[in-house]
């Protein structure tokens, strides 16, 4: 196939196995991210794939060329890392234009392409200055178009936003998916950033100890996480290890949770394998005693406001949590809110510009309910599970305009 092929990557370095049989493909014009935690592989694999690094094992393919034994200059990468590596005494012009130079192409053609990309990454006139004149926002952003100046076929990008200010690297994330689309080049993007990943990437990859742990959009990797370790790695999502009790009907089942029992979704349904991507096993839905991962996003946690207590059964499709009011934490457009319940730790999004009083009640018992369509399941211990394509099929409510007609 064209664009990027990793096909059973793998790197040791000692007794350290950085990256283990990784299967991965990113088609040409998509913008795959490699995201996980520090020292789950991410550079390592990066850097076999710029060819950096020698693979212990395992094969790259651009554009159906394998390219594993091409030392980097001729693979057709362009790369851009943390720190800018600017060349201090060069103008931005002749930066950017760098990579044509070593290929012996004309001064007149670098000049022009120089100039395109300046015009591309919003730096008209600043072609003659030296990076040293420049903002840490411009200067990454030379070197995004020094890393594209030869027309690479692939993009890699490590960590490109890290050095950065908060500000500056919410706007130039946006500034490379536009410049990425707009060029339509193949990119891979290492970071340790979910927000960032969720935000630029068409597929986002999650590594753990040097394996994916789920390989899908920024969407099915947040709402349909295949593990407690994805569930609680991108989006702080609550992730409470329950115990089975049954089916409830409807493609529910219940859990106990201390005193009380939730309904949380659970269809039947075949997981497949679908690629050498997925490490996806087959499963069976969770039967009574088995233990499952309840997900359930801070953003679907809500905080009743009453001191009613909590019935011990789910009612009307919604699941009550009793607990206790830990920490709260102002956000200005909402509260981030710490409970304890059961002894499972709980956050929760409480919106609001008035949120940050509920830092008076610390200490307070308190209600939290979630809709049973609020919850995700992840069963086999922590294994891989795949859901369907459909997801859930739990009409707690019609859609709005159903009900007013
Ligand atoms: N040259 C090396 N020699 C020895 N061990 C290495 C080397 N490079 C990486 N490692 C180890 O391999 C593992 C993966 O490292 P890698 O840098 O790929 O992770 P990472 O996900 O990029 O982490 P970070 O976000 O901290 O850069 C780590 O345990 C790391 O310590």
């Amino acid at each position: 196939m064209s664009g990027l092929e990793l096909r059973g990557l793998s790197k040791r370095f000692g007794s350290t196995v950085a990256v283990e049989d990784l299967h991965l493909t990113a088609a040409p014009g998509e913008l795959v991210a490699l995201l996980g935690p520090s020292g789950c592989g991410k550079t390592t694999t990066l850097r076999m794939v710029a060819g950096f690094e020698r693979p212990d094992a395992g094969r790259v393919l651009l554009d159906g060329r394998d390219v594993t034994e091409l030392p980097p200059e001729r693979r057709g990468v362009g790369i851009v890392f943390q720190n800018y590596a600017l060349f201090p005494h060069m103008t931005v012009a002749q930066n950017i234009g760098y990579g044509l130079a070593v290929r012996s192409i004309g001064a007149r053609e670098r000049r022009r392409r120089a100039e395109e990309l300046l015009a591309l990454m919003g730096l008209e006139g600043l072609a003659g200055r030296r990076p040293e004149a420049l903002s840490a926002g411009q200067q990454q952003r030379v070197a995004l178009a020094r890393a594209l100046a030869p027309e690479p076929r692939l993009l890699l990008l490590d960590e490109p936003l890290s050095a950065l200010d908060a500000p500056v690297r919410r706007h130039l994330r946006a500034e490379i998916r536009r410049v990425q689309q707009e060029l339509g080049i193949t990119t891979l993007y290492v970071t340790h950033d979910q927000e960032e990943a969720l935000a630029t990437a068409d597929r986002i990859a999650v590594l753990q100890a040097g394996r994916p742990e789920q390989v899908g959009s920024p969407e099915e990797v947040y709402l349909r996480p295949r593990s407690p370790f994805v569930a609680a790695f991108i989006g702080n999502g609550n992730v409470w290890e329950t115990t089975v009790e049954g089916e409830a009907g409807g493609g529910l089942v219940a859990v106990r949770v201390g005193d009380q029992r939730w309904l949380v979704p659970c269809l039947e349904r075949a997981h497949a394998k679908r690629s050498d991507e997925d490490a996806s096993m087959t499963s069976a839905a969770p039967g009574p005693g088995s233990t499952v991962h309840v997900v359930v996003r801070p953003e679907r946690l809500r905080l009743q406001a009453g001191a009613e207590a909590a019935p011990a059964d789910n009612r009307a499709g919604v699941n009550w949590v009793e607990g206790r009011l830990r920490d709260v934490e102002y956000l200005g457009h909402a509260a981030m809110v710490r409970a304890e319940l059961a002894g499972l730790e709980a956050r929760a999004l409480v919106p609001g510009e008035r949120a940050g009083e509920l830092r008076h009640r610390r200490g307070e018992d308190v209600v939290f309910t979630f809709a049973a369509d609020a919850a995700w399941l992840v069963w086999n211990g922590g294994e891989r599970v795949l859901p369907p394509d459909g997801l859930l099929s739990v009409p707690a409510k019609p859609p709005l305009r159903e009900r007013r007609s």
